[in-house]
């Protein structure tokens, strides 16, 4: 029977050492010589088939591409005993290496070689007559083993889309390691490849020592010894893809039974038994031995503790003399042991393949010539514990921003560095989640699913629910029926992948809000300048009655009469004249509580259903108390215009500017974040686009976020001019009266008071402040035109400004014309657009980081 072919990829130069042993002990399995030559071949026997071209002159030709950025690992082989076994094609070489260094390997030098490498795959794919996969052999430390591995992985999916990629890799040992950045490589590759492998079986060089050393007892154990060991471990498991046996597993089979969630792939390895060479005559071991050593931790390919994890999933590769009965009753055994620990949700948990080639080994290598050997991969979460590690390793570099230099230098974006790490980090604490046990899970159990009228693989509600919960009935759900065994798989399985993004749906709502922040601002303005804000004398937090008749608007009128503005200035006011700025007050405070309607009533419903990620939710949190702290604001604000604190009928009454300048800076910071948190749903970072180092714009991101902040204080300057109604003092424009500085300035004592009480200096710094915007912006808009913005980022320019020039002129023109209303309030939501479009430029300037290569 013909075999399905399997092409290996060695990469980098662990890839390609392990390389030498694996070809050599294929060869030694396969009878063949050295120069490829089948030495006692079978007519009928095409076990070799999978792994070798056979050209049928009697020769074959291994399956096979090696890449290495720099030439010396791959010499080794063109010059090596099996020179003559490997087609030259094949061994593809670069002049310099990555220099550990995964930008390196990705962005820089690995660019120059993909395409080469490639290529040889798909030569080599196209001799194969019905392609299984790829089985990728690197280190996740070296520059070349993790750059460009992910960079041929993204290749290699576009290319062959759905055929499995199994990667044997090094892993960064606990404690020995020749390269200091080896923590954030694999965690910058890992991350990479997340996407682009099926599974990935990791050795750790640690405990590959530790075995040698105390199991198989070699002395001084070298990189040969070690990748021997590997040798024979990858050929127990691909044994049943060449060989015949009873229960053979394919490549395929790797990825349905070892991977309950696609991010969740990186197995543990375990191999027994460990018999050096100086004992083989005196060892049998029997299955239920074998089987009982892969729960061992001093027999596994990487250090961790299986006691602190569950098992989700085990596949067992025997080869030898194994007997199936044996096999099942040792499963029986195992399953009844306390100290090994399944998932419950999992209730089969082993996968077993049983292949009747005995192990062969290398002649006077360390391991026994064997009858029987046995490979367990199994899911285990306690392989968490070497990623735990690997993180702390990663963050304690990172705090310092070690080494971080390099890799920004090839073109790697800081923010990426960090945000990778989390990600990975997250994927691993996922895998903590999904095996937790039932009883530890109560509090993550999840209501979904079954209620008719919605579809059953959704979550309808976030809501968390203990096991213990007194209430046997939640939303028409009864709990009983959520924990029939399988349904629980389910829902435990909806508890893992990343939590919600924010929807669309949650950043129309605060675009909503914020423009619903933008009418009130309009209004207030409205309502400071027409006078009115004084007319309402008392604050409920409820709303106020609005009065009906002719006598209950007398009774307010007279209450009217009581303060300030009405004894010192309005004494000649009708009750026709009063509705009318009782009217303008009333809608101001109408449409601040319906700001507080549609800001609380739709957090509470989003927040509850899950609509919100943890960032989402301390925005929405903030964005709520800001409401409130407004509304509280606002009353304290009318408060100080209703004190009896001014002196005469010379006197204005007017509300503290002090306080005018809070309202108004609250209401702006409301907008500011309301509008950020829109865009930032509506328009999200792309999460896994290729970062591009765009230093060039470094002048245009510093510019559009200094027209941000003078945008910002121009308004809250704004604000004292209102307050102080500063805009009457000097109606001339660019000279204050005949001078450039009027000389009352610093009339004040002490100098301080000049800038938030005396209207000629309010006047004049919110000039210099508007003229400075006004340059900036100006500034901005010239720079920005040399440099490749996206086009939405050159219309946001653009329009900043166009609207900074208007804004100036709507300045100008309102001082001229005596501050009339309709150009005053113009000139205040003017102020406002300016601040929206300066927000969303950053935001899109922020994007432009994203653009892929
Ligand atoms: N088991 C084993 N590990 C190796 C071998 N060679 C290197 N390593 C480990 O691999 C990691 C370094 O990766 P390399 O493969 O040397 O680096 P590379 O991928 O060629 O990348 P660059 O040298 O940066 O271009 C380190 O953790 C080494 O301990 C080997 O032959 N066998």
């Amino acid at each position: 029977m013909s075999k399905r072919e399997v092409i290996h990829i060695h990469i980098g130069q662990a890839g390609v050492q392990i390389a030498n042993a694996c070809w050599e002990l294929y060869c030694l399995e396969h009878g063949i010589r050295v120069d490829g030559v089948l030495a006692y071949a079978a007519q009928d026997d095409h076990s070799c088939g999978a792994f070798f071209d056979e050209t049928g002159t009697g020769k074959v030709v291994p399956r096979v591409v090696m890449i290495d950025l720099e030439p010396t690992p791959i010499d080794e082989i063109r010059t090596g005993a099996y020179r003559e076994l490997f087609h030259p094609s094949t061994l593809i070489t670069g002049k310099e290496d990555a220099a550990s260094n995964f930008a390196r390997g990705y962005f820089g030098v690995g660019r120059e070689m993909i395409d080469l490498a490639l290529n040889r795959v798909r030569i080599v794919a196209e001799g194969c007559s019905s392609l299984q996969g790829f089985m990728i052999f690197r280190a996740f430390g070296g520059g070349t083993g993790s750059g460009f591995t992910a960079l041929l992985l993204e290749g290699l999916t576009r290319d062959y889309g759905k055929l499995s990629k199994v990667e044997f890799a090094i892993y960064p040992s606990p404690r020995i390691s020749p390269i200091i950045v080896e923590p954030y490589n694999a965690v910058l590759t890992s991350h990479a490849t997340m996407d682009t492998e099926d599974v990935c079986f990791i050795f750790d060089n640690e405990a590959l020592y530790e075995i040698l050393g105390r199991l198989l007892e070699t002395p001084r154990p070298t990189y040969t010894n070690l990748n021997r060991l590997v040798a024979q471990v990858v050929s127990c498991i691909t044994a049943s893809m060449r060989f015949e046996g009873s229960l053979n597993v394919q490549l395929v089979e790797f990825r349905t039974n070892l991977v309950p969630y696609p991010r969740i792939h990186f197995p543990l390895v375990t191999f027994a038994p460990f018999v050096p060479a100086s004992r083989a005559m005196h060892e049998d071991n029997t299955t239920h031995q074998l089987m009982m050593q892969c729960f061992e931790p001093a027999n596994q390919m990487v250090k961790c503790d299986p006691r602190q994890g569950y098992y989700m999933s085990c596949c067992l590769l025997f080869r030898g003399d194994v007997n199936p009965n044996d096999i099942n009753s040792a499963i029986a055994q195992i399953k009844n042991m306390r100290s090994i620990k399944f998932v419950p949700w999992s209730p089969t948990g082993f996968k077993i393949g049983l292949n009747y080639q005995p192990p062969v080994t290398v002649p006077g290598g360390d391991l026994a010539a064997l009858m029987r050997a046995v490979v367990m991969v199994s899911n285990t979460s306690a392989i968490r514990g070497a990623w735990e590690r690997l993180g702390k390793k990663f963050s304690l570099m990172h705090a310092k921003r070690a080494f971080i230099h390099h890799y920004v230098g090839e073109g790697l974006e800081e923010v990426v560095f960090w945000n990778r790490r989390n990600s990975t980090m997250l994927s691993v604490s996922h895998l903590c989640r999904c095996t937790q046990s039932l009883r530890a899970a109560q509090g993550k159990l999840l209501v979904s699913g079954t209620r008719t009228g919605f579809n059953t693989t959704s979550i309808i509600s976030r809501q968390l629910i203990t096991q213990n919960s007194k209430a046997s009935k939640f939303k028409g759900l009864r709990l009983a029926d959520l924990f029939k065994p399988q349904q629980i798989a389910v829902r435990l399985c909806q508890s893992a992948p990343k939590p919600k993004a924010p929807s669309k749906l949650v950043g129309y709502w605060l675009l909503g809000c914020s423009g619903m922040v933008f009418t009130a601002v309009v209004l207030g303005g409205v309502t400071r300048l027409t006078e009115s804000g004084l007319s309402m004398v008392t604050w409920k937090l409820l709303g106020e009655k609005m009065p009906r008749t002719e006598a209950e608007w007398q009774e307010e009128f007279e209450k009217y009469k009581q303060y300030p503005e009405f004894i010192y200035k309005n004494q000649n006011m009708t009750v026709s004249e009063f509705k009318w700025i009782w009217y303008m007050e009333f809608a101001h405070r109408s449409w601040g509580r319906a700001i507080g309607a549609v800001m609380f009533v739709p957090a509470a419903f989003f927040w509850l259903r899950g609509y919100l990620d943890k960032p989402m939710k301390i925005r929405v949190g903030v964005y709520c108390a800001l409401v409130a702290a407004q509304g509280l604001m606002g009353w304290y604000m009318v408060k100080s215009g209703l004190e009896d604190r001014f002196q005469g009928p010379s006197d204005v009454p007017r509300v503290s500017q002090y306080r005018l300048a809070a309202h108004l800076s609250l209401a702006f910071i409301l907008y500011t974040g309301l509008l950020a948190g829109a865009l930032r749903v509506l328009r999200p970072f792309p999460a896994a686009a290729t970062l591009k180092s765009l230093k060039d714009l470094k002048g245009v991101t510093a510019l559009a976020h200094s027209v941000k902040a003078m945008a910002f204080l121009t308004a809250v300057s704004g604000a004292f001019v209102a307050g102080l109604d500063a805009g009457l003092v000097y109606s001339s424009f660019p000279k204050m009266g005949d001078r450039w500085i009027p000389e009352d300035i610093l009339e004040f004592s002490p100098t301080l008071r000049n800038f938030t009480e005396n209207p000629s200096t309010v006047q004049f710094d919110h000039r210099v402040l508007g003229t400075t915007t006004l340059a900036l912006v100006t500034a901005l808009w010239c720079v920005a035109r040399n440099k490749s913005l996206s086009p939405m980022a050159r219309k946001v320019v653009n329009g900043v400004g166009a609207m900074a020039w208007l804004q100036v002129s709507l300045g100008i023109a309102t001082l001229l014309y005596y501050v009339p209303t309709p150009l005053a309030a113009s000139h205040q939501s003017g102020s406002l657009v300016l601040l929206s479009l300066a927000i969303w430029l950053t935001h899109e300037i922020k994007l432009l980081k994203y653009i892929p290569k």
